[in-house]
This record gives C-alpha cells, sequence and structure tokens, in this order.
C-alpha cells in the first residue's frame, strides 16, 4: 500500500494489531518515514491513558460520514486517533506530508488551523452532542516543518446550555509547542447537520 492510501479506516487495525502482537514489526502499510517515529510515540500516549480509536468507518448518525472528513481523508495528513476516557481529551497523532505548503518547507496555517479544529472538534462530539465551531482563534507559535511527525490535543474546557468552549494545541512530539486554539461550539437549535 502506498502512503496515499494509508487512510486511517484501514491502517489502524493494522497498527493496533502490530502493537499487541508484532511489537518489533511495522505493518507493511505504514509508510516508512513516520511509522517509527509513530511506533515511538504511541506507547507514551497509551500510557497517559488515551485508547487508539478505530473503525471509523463503522460509526453510526453524526459520524458515519467520517471517511469523508476533509483532513482525515486527506491524502497528505495520515492522523491515528486517541482518546482517553477519564476526561474526553481527543489526540490527533499526524503525519503531515509533502502537499500541505505554506510558507516554503512549512505548514499552511490553514491547515493548521483545519487540524485544530478538527481534533478538538473529535473532542466535543464525542463528549456530548453535535455542535458546530462558530469561532476560533489560532496562535501560531512556531512553524510545522512539511514532512514531519505532529500531535494536536483537543479538550473541552467547558459547556454552558448550547455553548462550548473548547481548547487545542499541536506540539512537536519532543513538547515544542506550534500553535494553540481556543474554540467556541454551539449546538445547533433546529437540524443536525451530517457531518
Ligand atoms: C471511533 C469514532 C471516532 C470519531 C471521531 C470523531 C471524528 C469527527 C470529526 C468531525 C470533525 C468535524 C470538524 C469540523 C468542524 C467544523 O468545521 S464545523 C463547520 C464550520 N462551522 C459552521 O459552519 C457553523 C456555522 N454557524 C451556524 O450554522 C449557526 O451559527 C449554528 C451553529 C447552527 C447556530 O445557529 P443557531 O442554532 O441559530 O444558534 P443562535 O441562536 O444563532 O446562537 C446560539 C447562541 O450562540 C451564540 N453564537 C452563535 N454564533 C456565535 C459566534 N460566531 N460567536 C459568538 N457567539 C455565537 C449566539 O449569540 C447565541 O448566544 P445566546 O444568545 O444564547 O447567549
Amino acid at each position: 500500500m502506498s502512503s496515499v492510501d494509508a487512510h486511517p479506516t484501514i491502517v489502524y487495525p493494522h497498527y493496533v494489531r502490530a502493537l499487541d502482537e508484532e511489537k518489533a514489526q511495522l505493518p507493511s502499510s505504514f509508510p516508512r518515514e513516520y511509522s517509527e517515529e509513530f511506533q515511538h510515540i504511541l506507547p507514551k500516549l497509551l500510557q497517559r491513558g488515551f485508547h487508539i480509536l478505530t473503525k471509523l468507518n463503522n460509526q453510526k448518525g453524526n459520524l458515519s460520514n467520517i471517511s469523508k472528513n476533509f483532513v482525515l481523508s486527506h491524502p497528505h495528513i495520515h492522523v491515528v486517533i486517541l482518546r482517553r476516557a477519564l476526561d474526553g481529551a481527543v489526540i490527533y497523532l499526524a503525519y503531515v506530508g509533502s502537499h500541505v505548503q505554506g510558507p516554503s518547507g512549512f505548514m499552511h496555517g490553514g491547515a493548521t488551523a483545519a487540524l485544530l479544529d478538527d481534533c478538538v472538534s473529535s473532542a466535543v462530539l464525542l463528549s456530548g452532542p453535535f455542535a458546530m465551531t462558530v469561532q476560533m482563534n489560532v496562535q501560531y507559535r512556531k512553524p510545522v516543518p512539511l514532512n514531519s511527525v505532529v500531535i494536536v490535543e483537543g479538550y473541552v474546557e467547558q459547556t454552558n446550555g448550547r455553548k462550548t468552549v473548547a481548547g487545542g494545541k499541536m506540539y512537536h512530539p519532543d513538547g515544542a509547542l506550534y500553535a494553540e486554539a481556543t474554540l467556541l461550539f454551539v449546538r445547533p437549535r433546529l437540524v443536525e447537520p451530517k457531518m
């Protein structure tokens, strides 16, 4: 399988199996350029209480359309989604490929925002009723190099009626902060659009 085919819905089961049964052997579907780094980082995230979410294509209701998600289906952004049951925080362990460029050699700020929005939205959607982003404030701290692994973390801060305030951070696996965001979500009054 080429890196372009390595969609999360296909990759997760391979990776989970690899972690459980074949720790020393990487799945062939994981492109070399980031598989070793994922292998290195994932156990640390599991130790922090996160578990890998799989079977995305089996989701029902508002999540049934997830395979068309702009970020998760992007051929140059590869994501493993993790969630911590304790507080509902979500992590996107992501590889950012070459065709997400803004400034030469670095990730487009819109792509950074999209990744943050998606991760934080996942935390919000998996923790409560459907809500949509109505405001997002991103602080860009350091440019994100292309062809690199990033960790995106999303968490709910506070829900009051139909409004939820949530936050997100994107950082290098060594902890250096790339960007952080505060978002406001609103649960729509009437219909629940499909995501
Ligand atoms: C194993 C499984 C793993 C699965 C893993 C999950 C993966 C799943 C990934 C999906 C990830 C998707 C990630 C995409 C996230 C987006 O990109 S969402 C798309 C972008 N956002 C939009 O398009 C939203 C557009 N806005 C709207 O449609 C409407 O504003 C809404 C949201 C429907 C709300 O409209 P409404 O129901 O009429 O609400 P309204 O009465 O206007 O406002 C309600 C309250 O909110 C306030 N409000 C509304 N807008 C604003 C605003 N912009 N600023 C401040 N306050 C506001 C109002 O002032 C009001 O306040 P109160 O008067 O009650 O105090």
